[in-house]
C-alpha cells in the first residue's frame, strides 16, 4: 500500500495530450485558453476624451480664462479640426485635431456674446488633461493574456475587443464514469429489499459539469466477460474512465483484473488513507483509469483528493487546497491519512475554521449534506490539535 502523496505523484506522472478547438466567444466562459492574445491596435485605438465637456488647444489654463467654442465631437464620429479656440467633446469621443486637453462641463460657466458661445473657465485646467492617450494602456502588439489561463469575464471582455469571434481553447477530456455492481438499479426504479439505488453515478457527472466536463454514465454489472466487452468499447471512445465499486476484495470485485486483462497498466492499488483505501489507479496509452472505491462517501473524496488536482495539472493550472483551522480536537489511531468531513465558517478574523462532522462511515452519503468538504489529517500523527491548519478539499461553491 502507497501513502497519498505517493499516489498523487504516480497520478500526475500521467498526462494526457489535450487537444484544442475553436469557440464562439460566447462559450469561452470557464474554458482554458490555448493561444496567446495581443493587442490587435494600441490601447486605446486613439487619443480619447475622457470626459463630457470642451477640448482647447495646447497648453494650461487660469480661472476666468474664455473661449469661444463652435462645433462638437461626438463618440462615433470619425475625427474633426478646432476651427475656434474650442470644440464640445463627449467621452469616448475621438480628440479632435488641435485638441490640447478637455475641461468637463462641471467647470465651465457659459455666456452668449454676439451670436458667440463662450465657455468661462472656474477652475484651472493642466496641459493634456483627461484625454486617454493612444496606446498609454498597451501598444499595438503587446501579449495581453497568455495561453494556458481560466478565461473568466475579465478575459471575455479583452478577447472581445481584440475582434477574436472565435477563440482557441484547450479540448475536455472525454469522460466516462462507470458503475458496476448487481445491486444497483435506476434512479427511478423502485428498489427491491435487497437493491439500491445508483447515486455515485449522478454524483459525479454533477460534479463534473461543475468543473465544465459532460460526462456520459454506463453501467457494468459483476461479470467478468460483460466487463471486459464494455472496456473495451468504452477505451476506444473515452480519454478517462472513472469507474465506481468492484476494487475490493469481492468475490465479484472484477474491476482490478479485467483492467489488467485488457492492457491498462496498474500504477497502484491501494493507498493508505479512510476513506477510499481500495483506490485503483492506472493508464493506457491514450487514456486513464481512476477506479475509485464504491462506498459513496469514497468515491467521492477521491475524486475531490485526486481527479481534480491533477484534471487542473492537465490543463496547467495550479490547484492549491484552502487552509483551515481546526476548531475542535480530533484524535484518529490508524496509521492512515484521514480525510474528515469539515464544515467550514470564516470566523470574524477572516479565518476559515473547519469543525468536525461525526456520522457514519464511507457509506453514510446523507452525511454529506451536512458538510462543506475533508480536511486532510496526515497518517504520521494521532492526534490533531485544535488551531492547526490543514488542506481543504471544498464541494461547494
Ligand atoms: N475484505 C475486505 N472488504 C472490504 C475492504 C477490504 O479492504 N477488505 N475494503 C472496504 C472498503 S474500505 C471499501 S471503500 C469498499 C469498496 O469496495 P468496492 O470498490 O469493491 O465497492 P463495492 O463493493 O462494489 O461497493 C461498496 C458499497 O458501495 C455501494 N455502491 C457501489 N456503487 C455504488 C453506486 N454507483 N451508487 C451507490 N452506491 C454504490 C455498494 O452497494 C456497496 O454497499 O469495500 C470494503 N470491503
Ligand atoms: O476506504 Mo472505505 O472507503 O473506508 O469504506
Amino acid at each position: 500500500m502507497i501513502s497519498v502523496s505517493e499516489a498523487e505523484k504516480l497520478i500526475f506522472q500521467i498526462k494526457l495530450t489535450l487537444k484544442t478547438e475553436l469557440v464562439p466567444l460566447s462559450d469561452a466562459i470557464g474554458r482554458v485558453l490555448a493561444e496567446d492574445v495581443s493587442a490587435d491596435r494600441p490601447f486605446p485605438p486613439f487619443d480619447r476624451v475622457a470626459m463630457d465637456g470642451i477640448t482647447v488647444g495646447e497648453g494650461s489654463f487660469q480661472e476666468g480664462d474664455r473661449f469661444e467654442v463652435k462645433g462638437i465631437q461626438a463618440a462615433g464620429a470619425p475625427t474633426t479640426e478646432l476651427t475656434a479656440q474650442a470644440m464640445e467633446v463627449m467621452t469616448g469621443a475621438i480628440l479632435p485635431v488641435g485638441g490640447g486637453s478637455v475641461i468637463p462641463y462641471e467647470h465651465l460657466s457659459w455666456e452668449e456674446t454676439e451670436g458667440c458661445h463662450v465657455a468661462i473657465l472656474q477652475q484651472p485646467c493642466k496641459a493634456g488633461q483627461n484625454i486617454h492617450r493612444k496606446g498609454s494602456d498597451r501598444p499595438k502588439g503587446d501579449l495581453l493574456i497568455a495561453a494556458g489561463r481560466k478565461i473568466s469575464s475579465p478575459e471575455i471582455a479583452t478577447l472581445a475587443t481584440v475582434g477574436k469571434a472565435e477563440v482557441r481553447v484547450q479540448a475536455r477530456p472525454k469522460v466516462a464514469i462507470v458503475s458496476t455492481g448487481d445491486e444497483l438499479v435506476e434512479v427511478a426504479a423502485m428498489p427491491l429489499p435487497h437493491q439500491i439505488r445508483k447515486s455515485n453515478s449522478p454524483m459525479l457527472v454533477a460534479r463534473l459539469a461543475e468543473l465544465g466536463i459532460e460526462a456520459q454514465a454506463y453501467h457494468l454489472n459483476d461479470d467478468r466477460e460483460l466487463l471486459k466487452d464494455g472496456l473495451e468499447k468504452l477505451m476506444q471512445q473515452y480519454e478517462v474512465l472513472l469507474f465506481t465499486g468492484g476494487v475490493s476484495m469481492g468475490k465479484f470485485d472484477f474491476v482490478p483484473e479485467v483492467l489488467d486483462a485488457v492492457g491498462v497498466r496498474k500504477s497502484f492499488h491501494k493507498v493508505k488513507q479512510r476513506p477510499g483505501k481500495p483506490f485503483w489507479f492506472g493508464a493506457w496509452d491514450s487514456g486513464v483509469v481512476f477506479a475509485l472505491p464504491g462506498n459513496p462517501v469514497s468515491s467521492f473524496f477521491c475524486f475531490e483528493r485526486y481527479f481534480i488536482p491533477w484534471f487542473y495539472q492537465q490543463q496547467g493550472r495550479d490547484f492549491r487546497p484552502l487552509r483551515v483551522r481546526l476548531s475542535s480536537e480530533v484524535v484518529f489511531k490508524p496509521a492512515l491519512t484521514r480525510f474528515l468531513e469539515v464544515s467550514v465558517r470564516q470566523n470574524a478574523e477572516g479565518i476559515f475554521e473547519a469543525a468536525p462532522r461525526k456520522g457514519g462511515g464511507s457509506g453514510d452519503l446523507a452525511k454529506l449534506n451536512e458538510v462543506d468538504g475533508f480536511i486532510e489529517l496526515p497518517a504520521a500523527e494521532t492526534t490533531f490539535h485544535e488551531g492547526t491548519f490543514f488542506d481543504f478539499y471544498g464541494f461547494r461553491q
